[in-house]
């Protein structure tokens, strides 16, 4: 390390991360991927590719483009008039952008999490059920096994266990971020979007949904927009730095924070804007 990688990393009072292990094969590519709000032009000519089974952290200023990056991944986009997405962007192979690709495929292959954790006002059990009904049919006991394994899978089961036909509500911030996880993972999907997860939350929700991350990545390709610098080298293998709408630079989290290639990435990973 270098004296200067040194003191990137010393000013964000990280470890590096350790590096990647292994190669990883593309699971989200968008080519060619512009965005429009409107006529804003919100996301312009992206290149990247998503690594299955890894963490890909998005960083950048505010407004730079990441949750409109994130919200492309699972077409949320569509529902709303006057915006438009042109280029391709690939999952498994196929281009979701397109309108014949179908929603619910997309929605069962990727879920989201929001900032704010919004569970449903219903039990912890039905938050969960709700979501696996729309689309399989299981009997009582193959629904309590469902419920239990992403509950146990979200690090939320052993808070929840003795509550389950209790309200969601009140469960605490940290407890409700990670029903919503569970919920998300129920459906068993492929890949797994954060925007912002853990902002609402004090450090050490925040530590568990970080730990949490590490482990999914075992099942899940994962996507995370953060503001957190820390939180992108702790719990991301890629990182992506976005800034003005444009991808600046992508690599591997380790290189991007000790080794950035480029002047703006060094310069928003030490502080100095943003
Ligand atoms: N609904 C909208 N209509 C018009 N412009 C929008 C809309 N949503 C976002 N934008 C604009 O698109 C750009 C990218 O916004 P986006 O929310 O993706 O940025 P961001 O990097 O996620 O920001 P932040 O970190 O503040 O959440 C910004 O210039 C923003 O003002």
């Amino acid at each position: 390390m270098t004296n200067l990688n040194l003191a990137v990393a010393t000013s964000l009072n990280v470890a590096a991360p350790a590096a990647v292990q292994g190669t990883s094969t593309a699971k989200i590519t968008a080519r060619n991927l512009n965005f429009y709000y409107d006529g804003f032009h919100a996301l312009k000519n992206i290149q990247m590719d998503i690594p299955e089974k890894r963490v890909t952290a998005i960083i950048g200023p505010s407004g730079c483009g990441k949750s409109t990056l994130l919200r492309i991944f699972n077409r949320i986009y569509s529902i709303y008039p006057k915006l438009e997405a042109r280029g391709e962007v690939m999952l498994d192979g196929e281009n979701i952008l397109d309108p014949r690709y179908p929603l619910n495929r997309l929605r069962s292959k990727v879920g989201m999490v929001f900032q704010k954790p919004v569970p449903f006002p219903m039990s912890i059990y039905d938050n969960i059920a709700y979501g696996i009904k729309h689309y399989e049919k299981l009997n009582r006991a193959d629904m309590d096994i469902r419920v239990e394994q992403a509950l146990r899978q979200a690090a939320i089961w052993d808070e929840a266990k003795d509550k389950l036909k209790g309200s969601a509500l009140g469960l605490s911030g940290g407890q409700q971020q990670r029903l919503c996880i569970a919920r998300a993972i129920a459906l068993r999907p492929e890949v797994i979007l954060f925007d912002e997860p853990t902002s609402a939350l004090d450090p050490i929700a925040t530590g568990k949904i970080e730990q949490l991350v590490e482990e999914l990545k075992k099942d899940f390709t994962i996507a995370i927009v953060t503001h957190n610098m820390q939180q992108a080298a702790r719990c991301s293998d890629y990182t992506a730095f976005m800034y003005l709408g444009e991808l600046i630079e992508f690599g591997e989290t380790e290189t991007m924070f000790t080794r950035p290639g480029k002047q703006q990435t060094e310069d928003y990973i030490t502080g100095r804007f943003g």
